[in-house]
């Protein structure tokens, strides 16, 4: 890998101390950072090299995957590091930088190649990008790269203009848009997987499937993030990009590579029709793992009033000739009964019946995390003539897997832009979801509440009911009745 400097915004906050940095150091631990590597870590809070230092070393002692205890591979990394303060709106900040940065290189004898990783609120992205421009930091020299964090804009309207706007300041090929699903082991092996199983390629199709659902729960509720979610939501914190991206990944076929393909098949659902297609829910006071939680509208920092969703299930169809015909049903929320990400492509009923009364007997679930494995489940005959749905359950050694963000960066240092959400996908996928945030907005779609530690809205179930199906849960839940408050909204206990 080319000697390079890796220059951290946001380098004191949350992200950085839970994800980028432990993955930095695991990448360190593994040889495969380069041998000449230097890391800028900029923010306006007044730490200087030695007092971060010694913050990165208890980040790592907490969120490294591994070496938590090796204090002097901690060292050695926590050394290549320099903490700069930097207020982002600050131009000369960026010229005192870039003359730090030269000096570095120069002692190092780097060669100017530099990655600028922005883990900052997204109002920043767009200045930042303009200023390392302008200030020369992003030098002719060396290789230079962006990496932002998502949310890559609020809208459809707004995601064009950042686009716009990073365009002005970095080639288009240069801007690595993270979108960290995509970093999941078992997301980038899922296409492997299925192409090397016949048994699986031959299936994984509308004559044999019935259904795909695609699962990612969560039992954290909105966390210290108030400020940033109340005005995101599910829909766009979750929706838009990660679980469409894990769409893109799941239907994209031998004919049909190309996730923009997939992402462009996909029909569009109007704002009128919403309703009919779409689960809108935010989590009402509940239980997690036997401990009472609040309802989001009491959490702190969370409007009383707020209209947020935490919870958004969807059913589309593609324009596709593999899966043409077959529905494709996306949840995701907070505060829900489990922590799970999975993939599950159920297989159509050989008795052919389509009552929802009948359990799921023959399904196939690729599950993402908390552990990487794959559930096969069968049908067997029992003694009393019975069919009995029997799982098989095929798992990987969980210490083995790599973050998301070890292979994301270790992608961006190499420049293999691969595994990272690419404009025209982040274009469609708000183009899909444009019409439904309007709908939210305009309250068409109804805000059902469901209590912490549920599966969510009963209302989602019926999205699947409608047409003879069922999610395939893995989690108990708590049981729900229904009921409707309030003129606009059902809100279902
Ligand atoms: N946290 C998470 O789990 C996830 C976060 N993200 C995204 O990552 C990005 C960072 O999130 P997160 O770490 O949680 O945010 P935090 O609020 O924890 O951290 C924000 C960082 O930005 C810095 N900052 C704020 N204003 C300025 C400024 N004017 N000049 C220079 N630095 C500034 C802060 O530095 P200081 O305090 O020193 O001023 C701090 O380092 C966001 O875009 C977020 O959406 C994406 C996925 C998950
Ligand atoms: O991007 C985000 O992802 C996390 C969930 O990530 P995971 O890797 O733990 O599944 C989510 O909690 C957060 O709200 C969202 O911004």
């Amino acid at each position: 890998m080319q000697a390079s400097a890796f220059v951290l915004f946001g380098a004191t906050g949350d992200l950085a101390k839970r994800k980028i940095f432990p993955a930095l150091y695991n990448l360190h631990l593994e040889g495969k950072l380069p041998e000449r590597f230097a890391v800028f870590a900029l923010g306006r809070k007044p730490f200087n090299d030695e007092l971060f230092r010694v913050h990165v070393a208890e980040s790592l002692g907490r969120f490294s995957r591994k070496g938590k205890e090796n204090a002097a591979a901690i060292a050695d990394f926590a050394a290549r590091i320099q903490y700069h303060v930097l207020d982002a709106r600050d131009p000369e900040s960026y010229i005192r930088l870039k003359h730090a940065v030269e000096k570095r290189e120069t002692e190092l004898g780097l060669p100017g190649n530099r990655l600028f990783y922005l883990s900052v609120a997204p109002e920043h992205f767009g200045p930042i990008a303009m200023h390392i421009r302008e200030s020369g930091l992003g030098n002719e020299d060396g290789r230079t790269r962006l990496v932002i964090e998502k949310p890559f804009g609020h809208d459809l309207a707004s995601a064009r203009s950042l686009n716009d706007t990073l365009g002005r300041a970095f080639p288009s090929d240069d801007i690595y848009y993270i979108d960290h699903y995509l970093g999941k082991p078992m997301v980038q092996n899922l296409q492997a997987l299925i192409a090397s199983n016949p048994v699986l390629k031959a299936v994984l199709n509308n004559h044999y499937v019935a259904n795909v659902q695609i699962t990612a729960s969560e039992t954290v509720g909105v966390e210290a993030r108030a400020g940033y979610y109340d005005q995101a939501g599910a829909l766009r914190d979750m929706f838009q990009n990660h679980m469409l991206q894990l769409l893109m990944m799941t239907a994209r076929h031998s004919e049909v590579y190309d996730k923009r393909k997939i992402i462009d098949s996909v029909y569009p659902v109007n704002k009128d029709e919403a309703a009919n297609h779409i689960v809108r829910g935010r989590y009402a006071a509940g239980e997690i793992e036997g401990n009472a939680v609040p309802g989001y509208r009491d959490e702190p920092g969370v409007d009383p009033q707020s209209n947020t969703d935490t919870y958004v299930a969807a059913r589309l169809q593609l324009d596709d000739p593999i899966w043409r015909g077959v529905p494709f049903y996306i949840r995701t929320g907070k505060r829900l009964s489990e922590k799970s990400t999975r993939i599950v492509f159920v297989f159509k009923n050989p008795l052919e019946s389509h009552s929802s009364e009948d359990p799921v007997r023959n399904y196939l679930s690729i599950n993402i995390q908390p552990n990487q494995s794959v559930d096969f489940q069968l049908n067997l005959h029992g003694l009393n003539g019975e069919i009995q749905p029997v799982p098989l359950h095929f798992a990987t050694d969980a210490e083995e897997v790599p973050e998301a963000y070890e292979l994301l960066l270790f992608d961006a240092l190499h420049g293999d832009p691969t595994f990272f959400a690419h404009w025209d996908e982040i274009e469609l996928s708000w183009k899909w979801v444009q019409p439904i945030l309007e709908a939210f907005e305009e309250r068409i779609v109804p805000l059902h509440a469901y209590p912490a530690g549920s599966n969510g809205p009963l209302a989602a179930d019926r999205l699947l009911a409608e047409q003879g199906f069922a999610w395939v849960e893995h989690g108990q839940g708590q049981a729900v009745e229904e009921e409707t408050i309030g003129e606009s909204l059902a809100y279902v206990y």
